[in-house]
């Protein structure tokens, strides 16, 4: 599904992603992790068609991220760390104003998500009402409004409970079994080893492991361990 050839990307003379190379099939749910600065939101966005690369080639089914933006941005939906909606308008308000925008958006499905997301009885009050995890997933169905097969969300449980984080957690999960594609970046191990199926591991800029679960379980000196938050500290060392 997402194809990275050489990936690079420079700011100035920075490089901030070194010769990316790896391919995510369809229906994976990819953490993607490393410590600050590695490039994370950069690769996201550069994924996402909101960035352009400085060289290299991705492709997301088949189609180039710097030729096809439109057609890219139908098949993705991407959550940005901010929230961003409109807070002074409700849920369903908000919903209704961005699905104008979204080409295919159906008010059932979204209704449908709701249900199943228990936002349903928050429809009517106003965004600045809700919890931050009722904002934060809020800011999810909206980007899922076209019905992408590709989620790209990065580091969406920022600052709120562990609860509404195991919740959007669940929720995304489901996704993952629905056979959505979904890529995500967090700092939270317990959270990614709940949620993801495979990791792409950065440090500054370079791609240092992408593979299953079970792999990173057998990756360096801690190979034995059971504690994967360990696991990948080791890994970004
Ligand atoms: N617009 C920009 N201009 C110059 N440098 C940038 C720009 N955006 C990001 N960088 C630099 O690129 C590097 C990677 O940044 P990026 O935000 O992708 O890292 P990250 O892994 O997402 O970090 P974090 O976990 O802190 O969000 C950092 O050194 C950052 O300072």
């Amino acid at each position: 599904m997402i194809a990275a050839e050489n990936l690079k990307k420079k700011f100035g003379r920075k490089e901030v992603l070194k010769e990316m190379n790896f391919f995510i099939e369809k229906g994976e749910t990819v953490g993607v992790v490393g410590p600050n600065g590695a490039g994370k939101s950069t690769l996201l966005r550069i994924l996402a068609t909101l960035m352009k690369s400085s060289g290299g080639s991705v492709q997301i089914d088949g189609l180039d991220v710097r030729k096809e933006q439109k057609r890219i941005r139908q098949k993705i939906g991407y959550v940005p760390q901010e929230i961003a909606v409109y807070h002074e308008l409700t849920t369903r308000e908000n919903l209704r104003f961005f699905a104008k925008l979204a080409k295919g958006s159906s008010e059932e499905r979204w209704m449908q998500r709701c249900e199943e997301w228990r936002l349903a009885e928050h429809l009517d009050k106003k965004v600045k009402h809700l919890s931050g995890g009722n904002q934060r997933k809020l800011n999810i169905l909206i980007a899922m409004l076209h019905d992408p097969d590709l989620l790209i969300l990065d580091e969406p449980t920022v600052g709120i409970d562990i609860s509404a984080k195991q919740e959007i957690v669940n929720d995304l999960r489901q996704l993952g079994r629905e056979g959505k594609t979904i890529l995500y970046s967090s700092h939270d191990a317990q959270e990614l080893e709940t949620l993801c199926t495979s990791f792409l591991i950065l440090k500054e800029g370079e791609l240092l492991f992408y593979g299953s679960k079970q792999k990173v379980r057998q990756f360096g000196s801690v190979a034995q361990s059971e504690n994967f938050a360990e696991t990948l500290g080791e890994i970004v060392g």
